[in-house]
């Protein structure tokens, strides 16, 4: 049991069936979250990082549905489907898969916590922090009368809330945009959940108290060994944090590594052409903007989703869909034909060249 992933996402495909057409804004992606692992989901804005976190709570909006894959979550299924109904509108439950009801009562805000950009949004401004805290903490955690409001102090002094005892009558409106942040932080933590999702938890934030949360998330996770799920579109956070990265292309997963090695190594031109992007230590020349920006997920180009702004791209890059390989002797694994040259014929076809990128804008970010 305990070498078995804490989360397991295979082949997951969540569609949006709109007017316009489908939109495929997770197109089988595969990844796990071990335990005590602090697991990053990185791309640019529209790759899918927010519609595979909602897939994996269930939460995903009409008209999207999760149309096929499987997810497992310590030993529980969230996800299953019977066999041959990929890519249906209404694919098949297998019996295993959990109800709608089991997944709020088992899964959500007790098993697995979301964190969200915007805390107010999760945060009810008519209650003082520490009304919602308790009653948090009563629903999910069985406590009651004293023990509520002892163990509420304790967690806001935990997550680095001075005065707690004081705070804990203040509104929403009288806490900073870190100090909420920290609120849901801790309210995350009230659960004990087993693993913590954050979508973009410190964009809204300046950077000095995003540097902040991100040292009190390391050191709870520390603590607590709660293992996360850090969903973020900034590499200079996942070098930070992350002992795993995940890079996700317009739908796709396009490369996964440690994260040494994705930032000393990467193997995929698009992860490269993100961390250039970025200054870094080891940064060989000047910045260089991410060219272009990613086209729509409903009609994705031909072969490599990324060969109109990949600068290695040659010919047969437009014609073979690349799989996610294995291609270093560490546990990294990336998804171009630049790493199975004889079968797609990459070296012998013509390079596209400068020419053939296209620069349309942007970066999108
Ligand atoms: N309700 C919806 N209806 C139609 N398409 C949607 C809907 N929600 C998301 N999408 C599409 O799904 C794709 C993935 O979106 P998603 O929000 O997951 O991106 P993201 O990687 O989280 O980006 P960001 O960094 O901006 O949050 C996009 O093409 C988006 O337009
Ligand atoms: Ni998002």
């Amino acid at each position: 049991m305990s070498d078995t992933p804490l989360l397991k996402v295979e082949n997951l495909k969540t569609q949006f069936f709109t007017d316009a057409g489908t939109v495929r804004a997770v197109d089988s992606v595969s990844f796990t979250v071990e335990r005590g692992e602090i697991v990053g989901l990185v791309g640019e804005s529209g790759a899918g990082k927010s519609v595979a976190v909602q897939s994996i709570l269930r939460l995903v909006d009409s008209p999207g549905r999760i149309v096929g894959g499987e997810i497992t979550f310590d030993g529980k299924t969230i996800v299953g489907f019977e066999e041959d109904t990929d890519e249906t509108e209404n694919p098949v439950r297998r019996e295993e898969m959990l109800s709608d009801s089991e997944m709020r009562s088992q899964i959500r805000g007790n098993e697995i916590a979301l964190i969200f950009q915007d805390p107010m949004e999760s945060l009810n401004p008519v209650f003082t922090v520490g009304e919602q805290l308790c009653e948090f903490i009563e629903l999910n955690r069985g406590l009651t009368g004293k023990d509520v409001r002892e163990r509420a102090i304790e967690i806001l002094r935990e997550v680095g809330i001075p005065q707690p005892d004081e705070r804990f009558d203040d509104y929403p409106h009288q806490f900073s945009g870190g100090m909420r942040q920290r609120v849901l932080i801790a309210m995350a933590l009230g659960c004990e959940p087993k693993l913590i999702i954050a979508d973009e938890p410190t964009t809204a934030l300046d950077v000095t108290v995003e540097g902040q949360i991100i040292d009190l998330v390391y050191d709870l996770q520390k603590e607590y060994d709660t293992s996360f799920l850090w969903v973020t579109h900034d590499m200079g956070i996942v070098a930070e944090i992350c002992d795993r990265v995940n890079v996700m292309y317009l739908g796709e997963l396009i490369e996964r590594a440690g994260v040494d090695d994705l930032f000393y190594d990467p193997q995929h031109p698009y992860t490269e052409a993100l961390l250039n992007s970025i200054p870094r230590p080891n940064q060989a020349g000047e910045l260089q903007p991410l060219k272009g920006s990613m086209p729509e997920a409903i009609d994705p180009p031909s072969g490599c989703r990324f060969h109109d702004r990949c600068p290695d791209a040659t010919e047969a890059c437009t014609r073979t869909h690349p799989n996610l390989r294995r291609v270093t002797e560490d546990e990294q694994w990336a998804a171009c034909i630049k790493h199975d040259v004889f079968e797609a014929g990459y070296e012998t076809s013509r390079q596209l060249s400068s020419e053939g990128v296209s620069v349309v804008g942007e970066n999108s970010e």
